[in-house]
Formats: structure tokens, sequence, C-alpha cells
């Protein structure tokens, strides 16, 4: 706990100054203001964060965080749970979605057991397994309050560590079959809103077996009762041990003004469960895409920030996240490389 409050304590509020100054300028470069849309909120917002007039985003990584399920039993995946580990160890390989767009991205993809429900050893997955999965929260609490706090410090250490090895963008991945069903109960939670309105059929779960989902949803929340204002009783009760990773990578963001690119659906959730720790978090998170996700839409409005990307994306892993890099950096490239019309001699 200690890790975990020192952090939020660290996070600060995006420098208004540095900001104001890069909008000026950004205003000032040879176009019409406004005219590269996103790519100036971007970097206005990158400047905010790094307290940088020009920020850079040369030393890229994904952290993908990998867990199992215990609500699996429950039948709401429509893939067998070993494909947890496979595809874990397809990260090392650099194989999976993630893995080619991190290396046209020129990214680092960093997987991490979490809590994977069987024994992972393989050299380049870092070994912080919590737990062998998390319990069924169809039948109570998927994790401890104790658990849900370590899951969120392992994302913590981890981030500091790239961090303090100079990375300058980081951005947050998972690998867990049926953890869609934690991110619908999340979101139905913070938003008040029915299990069915955004229960989705994650990895192609029937369309026809959506009731079922949503309906072992509404029990588990039936049951653990999350508090609606606390992250982490939401994280332990209905929540997950790679959920809990990607929250820490974000709040370890926030409090060393690095910006992390939040993924698709399940960040999503995950950020929710960061910005009710600590609100100001959000300041610091750069939406990627709009997944497909049904509830993805809902999650990112109750957010409150709005994806840059439409790609009928729907994998995870940390794909969007990674495609999104290259908009990043764009945004800088059109800070340091534009001149001012002042620079090209028009007076306007
Ligand atoms: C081969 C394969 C690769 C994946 N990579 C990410 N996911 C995605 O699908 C899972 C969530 O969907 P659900 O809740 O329906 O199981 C997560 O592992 C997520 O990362 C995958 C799923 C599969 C099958
Ligand atoms: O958007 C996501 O993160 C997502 C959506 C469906 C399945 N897995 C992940």
């Amino acid at each position: 706990m200690d890790l975990l409050n020192q952090t939020v304590k660290k996070i600060g509020k995006l420098d208004d100054e540095i900001m104001e100054k890069t909008r000026k300028r950004v205003d000032n470069l040879i176009k019409p203001i406004g005219s590269l849309g996103k790519l100036e909120d971007i970097v206005v917002k990158l400047s905010g964060i790094t307290k940088k007039p020009f920020p850079k985003v040369d030393n890229k990584a994904v952290i993908v965080f990998a867990a199992d399920h215990g609500v699996y039993e429950e039948g709401v995946a429509a893939y067998p749970q070993e494909v947890t580990v496979i595809q874990t160890l397809n990260f090392v390989k650099g194989v999976t979605g993630v893995c080619a767009l991190a290396k046209q991205a020129r990214a680092d993809v960093i997987p991490v057991d979490i809590g994977i429900k069987e024994d992972v050893k393989e050299e380049g997955i870092i070994n912080r397994k919590i737990k062998y999965g998390t319990d069924n929260m169809a039948k109570g609490p998927a994790m401890s309050r104790e658990e849900a706090i370590k899951s969120i410090e392992v994302g913590i250490e981890i981030a500091e560590k790239e961090i303090k090895k100079g990375r300058n963008l980081l951005a947050t991945g998972e690998m867990g079959i049926c953890n869609t069903t934690p991110s619908s109960a999340i979101v139905s939670v913070i938003g008040g809103y029915a299990p069915i309105e955004v229960t989705g059929k994650g990895a192609n779960y029937p369309e026809d077996k959506l009731l079922h989902k949503a309906s072992v949803i509404k029990r588990a929340i039936e049951i653990n009762k999350p508090d609606p204002e606390d992250g982490i009783d939401i994280l332990s009760k209905v929540g997950g041990l790679e959920i809990g990773g990607m929250a820490g990578v974000m709040l370890a963001g926030a409090a060393n003004r690095v910006p992390v690119v939040v993924d698709g659906f399940i960040s999503t959730a995950a950020a929710l469960i960061a910005y009710k720790i600590e609100p100001k978090v959000k300041d610091y998170l750069i939406p990627s895409h709009f997944s497909a996700e049904k509830g993805a839409i809902k999650g990112s409005k109750l957010l409150g920030l709005r994806p840059m990307l439409d790609m009928d994306m729907r994998l995870g892993e940390g794909s969007g996240a990674v495609l999104a890099f290259n908009i990043v950096e764009a945004a800088v490239y059109m800070n340091n490389e534009m001149i001012t019309f002042e620079e090209a001699g028009i007076n306007v």
C-alpha cells in the first residue's frame, strides 16, 4: 500500500504555462490555425505532461500483463483458457498482433505474468505472479483487497523500472482469456449501467449467449456489491490481476510525468480503476482507438477521453495503443520540424 500511496501522492497537475506556450507556437506554425487537428492537441498535452516545450517520444514500450480468470468456469468465453499462456509465450517470440504492430512502430513489448493459472518459466517473461488466476467472481470476490493493491503495485514497479531506463512513451496491453467479462463488470459498476448494456462478444463469444454472459456479470455484482466510488474495491471484487497491473502503469506514468497510451476496452476498464483511485491520472492518458467491443464507447465517455482512431479493432494486447504510437510520434514531428510564420518571414 505504501508504494501505491506514494505514487498517488506524486501525481500533480499538467503544466498549464508550458501548455499555453506550446499551443501558441503550434498556432503560429506555418498552417491555418487548428488545421492539423488532434495532432496539435496531442503535442500540447505532451508538453503539459512532460513540462517540456519539445517533448520526445523516441523510447516506446507496451507493457503487456497476462492473467487468468476464475469466472471462466461460468462459460463466458469462446476460446480455451490455455490461449492465455500460449499467447504469452508468443509475445516473447514476437509473433502476436501487438508484436507485429510494435515492430512497425519501433516499440518494445514487455510481457508480464501477473496471474497466469500455470507456472511459466520463459526468459523474456517477467514473473510477477500474484496468484494462479483470480477466483470466480460469480461466487465471491475475484481477489482480496491486498492482492488487488499488489497487482497495481506490480504495474507501478514495472513502469517505474522502464521509466528509469529512459522510456518516454508507455502503453498498456493485456492477455487473459475471459477478461472482457470483468471489464464489462467494471464499466457497469462505475457507470451504473445494466450489465447487458455493456456486455459484448469479446473474442467472438456467440451473440446468442450474450444474455448468459451478462447474467454472470449481474450475479457477480449482486454477490460482491462493489463500492462504485472505491477503485480498489471494484478491482478486487469484479476485476482482474492484469487490469490492476495496467492501472498501476497509468498511475506510475502520471506520477513520473510520462504519457501512457491506453489500448482498447480492457485497458479502458483499467483506466477507470486508476481514475477512481486518483482522478488526475486522466490527464496523463492518451486513449488510442475506439474498440469495437460493446461498452467501449460508454467506458471512454465515463473516463471523459476520446480515442483518436476508429479502426474497428477489438483485439486488445496493446495492439491499438502501439498503432497510435505512430500518431503520437507524428505530433512530435509536427512540433519539431515545422517552422512558424515568423521564421518563414511572413507577417499575418
Ligand atoms: C488467440 C487470441 C489472441 C488474443 N489476444 C488478445 N485477445 C483478447 O481476447 C481476450 C478477451 O476476450 P474474451 O473475454 O472473449 O475471452 C483477452 O485475452 C484479450 O486480450 C485474444 C484472444 C484470443 C482468442
Ligand atoms: O478492446 C479490447 O481491449 C478487446 C476487445 C475484445 C476482446 N479483447 C480485447
